[in-house]
């Protein structure tokens, strides 16, 4: 829904065809989802010859262990995908079933996809972009400066992670009940988190040092935001103006990065745009540097850099249907 929000809105896009698995026939969006009322919006039965023949190219934002079945006919005929759930973001077969406990895409199709964390890596020129996940996101960006500026102990990263409900998708569960949502904080998959494989093999591509991370989460009772506070020990002889100067370079040509120094972030700050907003404050005392990385999960963490790649894929300005400022207050 957020996606074809932006979509509908984006100045290089004409048409728009929506498909659902469960239909045998044509139905109407407004009557699917009633917050689109006044669309006329037909949403299609799903089949890949027809998305191939209709359209440029295709976004699934699907659940886990979708298209690693539904994205083959795609990848065989070369046809453009963007992929928002995990299932092209790995390299190995074993390594997805042992972090996502589903069948894998073929190891081909996993390598031949591009992992588009779009602020580092450009889509252009890519066929096939694992979108990458919302929690890898905030993690990643808030982590970049330190570890490809080489100022951290690598063995002493800690992330705590934090997410609104919305990020656990439409289906209601227990955890997110109101009841026990609301007025409450739940670690959950401790250790177990999916994205760490995703963020690991990030990190070892800006250095192949980094062995492991601490990573939790934890659901807190807001709609939509993340926060990911990220510890390190500092190396011998980094201080804080080191650490400034390495943010700063790092996103100071980033259209949707802003590193805001010692002021922290807080989620609201971000919610309703793409951007994600990074602090940091360095501890002399204990010689640790802690980041605030703060994103909106359904648009950097989602659609929103979904279509920053697909806008690199396109070679269409960064920025195009992202110029979007944030619910206040
Ligand atoms: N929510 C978030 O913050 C983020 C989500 N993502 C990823 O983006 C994707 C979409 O997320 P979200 O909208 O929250 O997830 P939801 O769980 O709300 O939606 C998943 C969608 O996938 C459809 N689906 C399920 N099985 C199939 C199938 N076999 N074939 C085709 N479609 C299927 C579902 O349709 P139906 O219900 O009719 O079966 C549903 O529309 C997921 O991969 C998610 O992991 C990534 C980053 C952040
Ligand atoms: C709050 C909540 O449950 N968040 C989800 C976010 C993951 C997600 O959206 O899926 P991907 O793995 O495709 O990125 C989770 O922690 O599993």
């Amino acid at each position: 829904m957020v996606l074809y929000q932006l979509l509908r809105q984006h100045p290089e896009v004409d048409d728009i065809n929506l498909y659902d698995h469960k239909l045998t026939e044509n139905e109407k969006l407004s009557k699917m989802v009633p917050a689109f009322y006044a669309d006329s919006t037909e949403v299609q039965p799903y089949t890949p010859d027809a998305i191939m023949a209709d359209n440029q190219m295709v976004f699934f934002a699907t659940s886990a262990g979708v298209t690693s079945q539904l994205s083959r006919p795609y990848i065989a005929a070369g046809f453009p995908v963007i992929d928002l759930s995990g299932d092209l973001r790995l390299n190995d077969e074993d390594e997805y079933q042992r972090w996502y406990h589903k069948p894998s895409a073929s190891r081909q199709a996993m390598t031949q996809a591009h992992y588009g964390l779009a602020d580092f890596e450009s889509a252009a020129g890519k066929k096939y972009v694992a979108n990458p996940g919302c929690y890898a996101t905030a993690t990643l960006l808030g982590l970049a400066p330190l570890i490809q500026h080489d100022l951290i102990d690598l063995d002493t990263i800690i992330v705590d992670a934090k997410s609104g409900t919305s990020g656990a998708g439409k289906n209601p569960a227990q955890s997110t009940h109101f009841t026990q949502a609301n007025d409450n904080l739940q670690i959950y998959k401790p250790n177990q988190h999916q994205h760490i494989p995703e963020i690991m093999l990030e990190l070892q591509s800006w250095n192949h040092n980094v062995k492991a991370i601490q990573f939790m989460t934890t659901l807190i009772p807001i709609t939509r935001g993340i926060m990911s506070t990220i510890y390190a020990k500092v190396k011998p002889g980094v201080d804080g103006d080191q650490i400034n100067q390495a943010y700063e370079e790092t996103y100071s040509d980033k259209s949707f990065v802003n590193y805001m120094g010692e002021h922290l972030p807080d989620i609201k700050q971000v919610v309703g745009t793409n951007n994600c907003n990074i602090g940091v404050v360095y501890n002399p005392v204990t010689n640790t540097v802690m980041a605030d990385s703060v994103i909106d999960n359904l648009l950097k963490g989602a659609a929103g850099q979904a279509v920053q790649n697909f806008n690199q894929m396109f070679n269409y300005k960064e920025t195009s249907g992202l110029e979007l400022q944030t619910f206040l207050p």
